[in-house]
């Protein structure tokens, strides 16, 4: 006899990672995000789109507190981490942003070695007892960031003599060193050539595995390519957020539907 699969089997679980709930933030007397509620899963890459300015990175920088950093920016709302308010104020930012770690626009390593690049994160986070420890942890970041096998005989080497598409990696190796939970990317590639952005791309999708991926992106075709969920933001809303394919094919709101055919952007 047939036996009927058992649904809950079949059904990929995706759990949620991070929750915003109200999230405002203004700089000084300006308002650049106004009432902002999502959910981002886990081991999904959520893509943050939308014209210039409209307040992806400022909301981007809401969920590893790197807004702490700028002095007239103030956040209200809520946002949690596996349920846990992020600016309550007993959370560390230092220890929330190896948890919750980010890669920039722009490749920024360190001017230290390949090596001390990637173990600076989890020597200050005491994650290792001992040199061996260090340098397996060394060696998995820059494995699971693609860049091993050309890096690997000159690890003494300085970060900043590599090429800008390993540079970027690099600085992947060193979020991932920290053992995060989410990768924050903030339109990581747009300072690489169409090789290196395509490394890049097919890493993000590796990564998805192991962490929430979330990036910030211009490109349209990126955001199709790397994204399984998208965020379509404007003028500080967040417009309409779902299934990648459905935002592209199909959106529900006018403004989506503008910004993906080129009539606003
Ligand atoms: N440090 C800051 N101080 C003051 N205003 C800021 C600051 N950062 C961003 N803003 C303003 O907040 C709004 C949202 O900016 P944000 O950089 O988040 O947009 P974005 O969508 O990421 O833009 P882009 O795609 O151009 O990077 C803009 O009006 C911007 O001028």
């Amino acid at each position: 006899m047939y036996d009927a699969p058992n649904l809950e089997t079949r059904v990929t679980q995706t759990n949620t990672k991070i929750t915003a709930r109200g999230v405002q933030v203004f700089y000084g007397e300006k308002q650049a995000l106004q009432d902002v509620n999502v959910d981002i899963l886990d081991n999904t890459v959520t893509a943050f789109i939308g014209p210039s300015g409209c307040g992806k990175s400022t909301f981007l920088r809401c969920l590893n507190r790197m807004n702490d950093t700028i002095a007239s920016a103030r956040v209200e709302g809520e946002i949690l981490l596996d349920g846990e308010n992020i600016y309550d104020k007993r959370v560390d930012p230092v220890q929330l942003r190896a948890k919750v770690g980010m890669v920039f626009q722009k490749p920024n390593p360190f001017p230290k070695s390949i090596y001390d690049n990637v173990a600076y994160g989890p020597k200050i986070h005491g994650l290792t007892r001992s040199k061996a420890e260090l340098d397996q942890i060394v060696e998995e970041s820059l494995r699971k960031a693609a860049l091993w096998k050309e890096v690997k005989d000159r690890l003494t080497e300085a970060g900043t003599g590599l090429s800008g598409g390993q540079q970027q990696r690099l600085c992947i190796a060193r979020a991932i060193a920290t053992a995060p939970e989410v990768l924050l990317m903030d339109e990581p590639c747009s300072a690489l050539d169409p090789i290196a952005t395509a490394q890049v791309e097919e890493l993000i999708d590796e990564l998805r595995a192991s962490f929430s991926v979330v990036i910030v992106t211009h490109s349209m075709q990126q955001a199709a390519r790397v994204s399984q969920k998208t965020a379509f933001f404007h003028l500080g809303n967040l417009v309409e957020y779902g299934d990648t394919s459905h935002i592209f094919t199909n959106p529900s709101d006018p403004r989506t539907e503008s910004y993906i055919t080129g009539r606003i952007g």
